[in-house]
């Protein structure tokens, strides 16, 4: 593994029947690439049909367990289970606060209550103090009962209810709530073709909102707890809230469907934590999928449609001499970037490859010729004669974007020269579509707009998609860096070329 391996200490009980506690804990962070530590809180008697005993060790065994861990390991994260009374709530929550003077661990705080079975996990008066441990984490993981103990109030009843009543605990307490669907009323367990949302919720709201399926499995016991300590690593691989809940969630749902290939007892049982590496998948990383990087410029691609040049084509408004400057620059542009396509080529490793950046290089040459065309009609309707593809000058913008392209194909690897030429591609395809919905038969740019859209350049755009996601889930981590920061460098120089005003 390139990464160092985060070490993850799960503080919580045990469930001898492996499904939630700590053995699904380090299942879990084996699951999502940590090495697992755990230090007991308490020993329950059961099974996936419920709960038939707890002993609890004393509280100052709880500190002795985790003075032994830090006295010798570091520990990038912790997650927390169950802890049963007050007195062991108050041992971990003075450990906690002196882990966590500067730099210490994160944490996430799953508030264990009740068992998926309905049994009681915690004392009525321990509620008090796991309100106050809330201030020792950065991640607190409820299900929709839990979360309503903690605001003393009612369950949520819809989804709204529910990002709500977690957006009011997140500014009480100011740290992150991650909502959970699971219990969602009228989302009965085994129920197909529903849905099974959980959202990351700040002060401010929402911060990411996940929508996956539900699975139509019985077998959810320690889904809860599972999802806790995947956080807890997720977080520790890569370093924000956001990426480590998609890569959890994937996982656990995943988890899900493989549970019912497992026959561990007659009630509820596991999900299969370990399924996916069995089968050789580890957790994808979200840094690696293309739809991450899609959503990464939603702010940029929302303002490119506000550009004035995109809005003026749009509706027809735009002066016929910024179209003209906007093709004079398009032709300078498709010119140098068909050379980059074929480094591209040059680069490619298989024929299939080869032959799609080549061609894709040969197109650009063939629009380019339709530009000049554009523009020659343009001119001549106005009775002067354009500058040639070769005499007219490059702007800064069409400088500056090809100026990080060259450098791309001059010093990048394959996969960066792709991420280089993609949002190109991307972009244009994206905007394309929407510039060919506004096209009507008077519009003054009809012909042109009529350009904008095509099932060849969709395909393409899908072409060059699919091999730059194979390249960024085969890339090490610091060429897939690269490979982003080159693809987030042209996303902006092709606002900034559709932004650029002639002079
Ligand atoms: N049938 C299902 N299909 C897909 N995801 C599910 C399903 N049931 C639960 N989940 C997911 O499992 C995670 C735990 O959710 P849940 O609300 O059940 O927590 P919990 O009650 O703390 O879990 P536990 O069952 O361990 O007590 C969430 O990510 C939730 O979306
Ligand atoms: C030990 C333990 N911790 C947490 C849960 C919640 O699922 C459980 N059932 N058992």
């Amino acid at each position: 593994m390139p990464e160092t391996t985060p070490n993850i200490l799960s503080i919580a009980g045990s469930d001898p029947s492996g499904g939630a506690g700590i053995q699904a804990d380090l299942k879990s962070i084996a699951a999502c690439g940590g090495y697992g530590m755990a230090a007991l809180t308490a020993l329950t008697a059961q099974n996936t049909h419920g709960v038939t005993g707890v002993h609890l060790p004393p509280a100052d065994f709880v500190t002795a367990q985790l003075d032994a861990v830090a006295a010798d390991v570091r520990v990038d994260a912790v997650k927390i289970g169950m802890l049963a009374n007050v007195e062991t709530i108050e041992a971990v929550g003075a450990w906690l606060a002196a882990q966590r003077t500067g730099s210490g661990p994160a944490v996430v705080l799953d508030p264990v209550m009740v068992a998926t079975s309905g049994d009681r996990l915690t004392d009525d008066d321990a509620v008090a103090a796991l309100r106050y441990l809330l201030s020792h984490a950065d991640l607190v993981t409820p299900n929709l009962p839990e979360l309503a103990v903690l605001l003393d109030t009612e369950p949520a009843a819809t989804w709204a209810d529910a990002l709500e009543q977690a957006q009011r605990l997140a500014t009480q307490a100011d740290l992150l709530v991650l909502a959970k669907g699971g219990h969602l009323a009228g989302h009965d367990d085994g129920a197909a073709g529903g849905r099974c949302p959980d959202a990351l919720v700040g002060p401010d709201g929402v911060v990411l909102e996940l929508d996956d399926e539900r699975v139509a499995t019985t077998n959810t016991h320690g889904t809860g707890c599972s999802l806790s300590s995947a956080m807890a690593t997720l977080y520790a691989r890569f370093g924000d809230w956001p990426t480590a809940l998609r890569a959890a969630k994937g996982w656990l749902t995943q988890a899900l469907r493989d549970a019912d290939s497992l026959d561990v007892g007659t009630g509820h049982g596991p999900v299969n934590h370990l399924g996916q590496l069995w089968d050789g998948r580890s957790v994808p990383d979200p840094r690696a999928d293309l739809a991450h990087w899609w959503e990464l410029i939603g702010d940029l691609r929302a303002r490119i449609d506000g550009v004035w040049f995109v809005k003026e084509l749009a509706d027809g408004s735009l002066a016929r001499a910024d179209f003209e400057h906007y093709l004079a620059q398009d032709s300078i542009y498709l010119r140098t970037y068909s050379k980059v396509l074929s480094k591209a080529a040059q680069l490619a490793p298989t024929l299939a490859e080869q032959q799609f950046w080549a061609k894709s290089a040969s197109e650009c040459l063939e629009m380019e010729l339709g530009l000049h065309e554009a523009r020659l009609a343009e001119a001549e309707a106005r009775g002067e004669t354009p500058a040639g593809p070769d005499g007219a000058p490059a702007s800064p913008e069409t400088r500056s974007y090809l100026n990080h392209l060259l450098s791309a194909a001059a010093v990048g690897s394959y996969p960066v020269v792709a991420a280089a030429v993609l949002p190109c591609y991307w972009l244009y395809q994206d905007i394309g579509t929407r510039l060919a919905a506004a096209n009507r038969p008077d519009h003054p740019y009809a012909d042109w707009l009529g350009l904008y859209s095509s099932p060849e350049f969709d395909a393409a755009t899908r072409q060059a998609i699919d091999i730059t996601q194979r390249l960024a889930r085969q890339a090490p981590p610091a060429e897939r860096e690269a490979m982003l920061d080159a693809y987030l460098e042209s996303s902006r120089q092709e606002m900034d070329f559709f932004a650029q005003r002639r002079p």
